[in-house]
């Protein structure tokens, strides 16, 4: 049964990188991602701009939708103070069965909570059956027409607080544009772009901070 291109993702990292070095893992995909094969992780230019959005926020509670291989699970969760930690969720199965490894070989699995479901099931769960209490940030980078469902959603469940910052990816390409008029025309939110590129090309995209006011 033929490899799919995930599998030949983690295989080059389980062969190159340094077990329990997540650092050495983000490397390696993106050398993997860049020279062999394109792939959908935020990677190393918005990679930035998210590793200063979680460094300011220093969130206790952090959320992911949109898993992946779990390069910026590993990218957020090798940032989290102690006792901190990231819930991540995948709808696809296999995706998930590939995070899984990724996260556990990267050494940051005690900081990762893998959900494995589609995000409307999922975020409703979250107080009572994962114990959330509010979230402190939130990084979109799922389907992008659930971004804005699944952040009225969030609204809904009660899991903002003010000052709870959401980071969204793909704002340009492949685009999120029903989500970019929904959030910037809403006075509950304070919104930032971050100009960049689509990662491992030089195609434009942004990233959008949203922050909560409560
Ligand atoms: O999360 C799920 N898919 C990946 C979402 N992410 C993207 O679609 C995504 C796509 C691109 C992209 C860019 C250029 C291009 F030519 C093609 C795709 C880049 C990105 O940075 C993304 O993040 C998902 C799966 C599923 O089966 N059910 C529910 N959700
Ligand atoms: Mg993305």
């Amino acid at each position: 049964m033929n490899q799919t291109k995930e599998q030949r993702i983690l295989n080059f990292v389980l062969q190159n990188a340094v077990r329990g070095d997540p650092c050495s893992v983000l490397d390696t995909i993106d050398k993997y991602c860049s020279q062999k094969e394109w792939a959908m992780n935020v990677g190393d230019e918005k990679g930035l701009i998210l590793d200063k959005t979680v460094e300011e926020v220093n969130p206790s509670v952090a959320l992911e939708l949109g898993t992946y291989c779990g390069y910026s699970a590993v990218r957020i969760a090798r940032l989290l103070k102690a006792g901190a930690y990231l819930l991540t969720v995948e709808f696809n199965p296999e995706f998930a069965a590939i995070a899984k490894q990724m996260i556990e070989f990267a050494g940051v699995q005690d900081k990762v909570k893998l959900l494995e479901g589609p995000s409307e099931e999922i975020i409703p769960q979250l107080k009572k059956k994962y114990e959330v209490d509010t979230l402190d940030f939130v990084f979109l980078d799922h389907w992008k027409d659930r971004y804005t469902p699944d952040t009225i959603l969030l609204q809904e469940c009660n899991l903002l607080r003010k000052g709870s910052v959401l980071l969204a990816d793909n704002i340009i390409f492949p685009g999120a544009p029903e989500f970019l008029n929904y959030i910037r025309n809403n006075p509950h939110f304070q919104c930032t772009n971050y100009p960049s590129h689509l990662e491992y090309m030089k195609v434009g995209d942004a990233m959008e901070k949203a922050v909560f006011l409560g």
